[in-house]
């Protein structure tokens, strides 16, 4: 359990910022292997792994990051007491307006944004995304779902202790003295649907996002693709020893990670293990000692919107829970 008095559903979807959405859709589509649902009327792109509306959005931009990560919760009533349950806390939620939602497939769900205050990464929630009844494009990946977003953060122990104690979020792996955690929100299966990692500018920074593949043949195969298109390979075929996933790292356009990971550790709803303590020797990285490549550092900034991070409300929010 947590202390949130909420129920996730899933990792819902992450919205990018990118620099040239005609060569990232390209790649979204004929290299990751996701299906183009639309445009919005922000000239914004949704694409899918799945029959919900989007896992993923691209926004075009001057410069490449991550926009919001979305999280599905259970019920209407779940997205109700989370809203409020923000607000108590100080972290002024902002109802998504009709029109937009209309655009995100969230039609007939109730929706809200809210920044954590630690570093100003936005989560936005819902829980109504429509289905699609038409068919995926191609047969490029069987996808089984959206897994996870990983974001560099100053200070990966204090951001990961606002999740902890107020988003409703439960650490499955810490590694090193917190260099990165790997966080699930609760009560979903998957090992982690967020992590925070060490950031590579000082500021808050996009690490990577992932999608779960069905099976080897998928990793294969995006591992032929990549070399017969010339795009770049960050790290992997390996292993993960905290989620125990088979990885495949490549980059977009500009540069920032598309991972692709397949059978990750399942989590029961009560009774799941605490927390591991594992270890940062470069030695125990992988599995299988893949080496990432230098381009693993990864790109792209995140938008930490007009409010940026707010020092004095982190404070105020971890005085009030003690
Ligand atoms: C090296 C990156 C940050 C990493 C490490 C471990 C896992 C996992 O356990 O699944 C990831 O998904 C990662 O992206
Ligand atoms: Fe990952």
């Amino acid at each position: 359990m947590t202390t949130a008095d909420f129920r996730y559903q899933r990792a819902g979807y992450v919205a990018l910022n990118v620099t040239d959405l005609a060569r990232t859709h390209d790649f979204a589509t004929g290299i990751y292997g996701l299906t183009f649902t639309g445009e919005g009327p922000s000239g914004e792109r949704f694409y899918r792994s799945g029959p919900r509306h989007h896992e993923v959005v691209l926004q075009p931009a001057a410069e490449p990051g991550f926009v919001r990560a979305g999280w599905e919760l259970e019920t209407e009533d779940d997205v109700s007491r989370a809203f409020h349950h923000f607000r108590q806390l100080g972290l002024k939620p902002r109802r998504v307006p009709a029109e937009e939602r209309a655009a995100l497939g969230l039609s007939i769900s109730d929706a809200f944004r809210v920044r954590e205050p630690v570093n100003g990464v936005e989560f936005e929630y819902y829980s109504r995304m429509e289905y699609l009844s038409r068919p995926l494009d191609g047969d490029l990946t069987t996808f089984k779902r959206f897994a996870h977003v990983g974001i560099g953060v100053p200070d990966v122990q204090r951001s990961t202790q606002f999740l902890l104690d107020n988003m409703g979020f439960l650490a499955s792996d810490i590694v090193g003295d917190y260099t990165s955690v790997f966080m699930r929100p609760w009560p979903v299966s998957d090992h982690h649907g967020f992590g925070y990692l060490p950031t590579r500018t000082g500021a808050p920074a996009f690490h990577h996002l992932a999608f779960l593949v069905d099976s080897i043949d998928d990793i294969g195969k995006l591992f032929n693709r990549i070399e017969e298109h010339a795009v770049g390979r960050a790290f992997g075929i390996g292993r993960h020893p905290t989620s125990g996933s088979v990885h495949l790292y490549i980059t977009d356009p500009d540069g920032m990670l598309w991972e692709y990971t397949l059978g990750m550790e399942q989590f029961p709803e009560t009774g799941y293990r605490g927390p591991r303590f594992m270890s940062a020797a470069p030695e125990d990285a992988d599995l299988w000692q893949a080496k990432p490549k230098p381009e693993f550092v990864g790109k792209g900034g995140v938008v930490t919107g007009d409010a940026g991070i707010d020092e004095a409300l982190t404070e105020l929010v971890a005085q009030a829970r003690k």
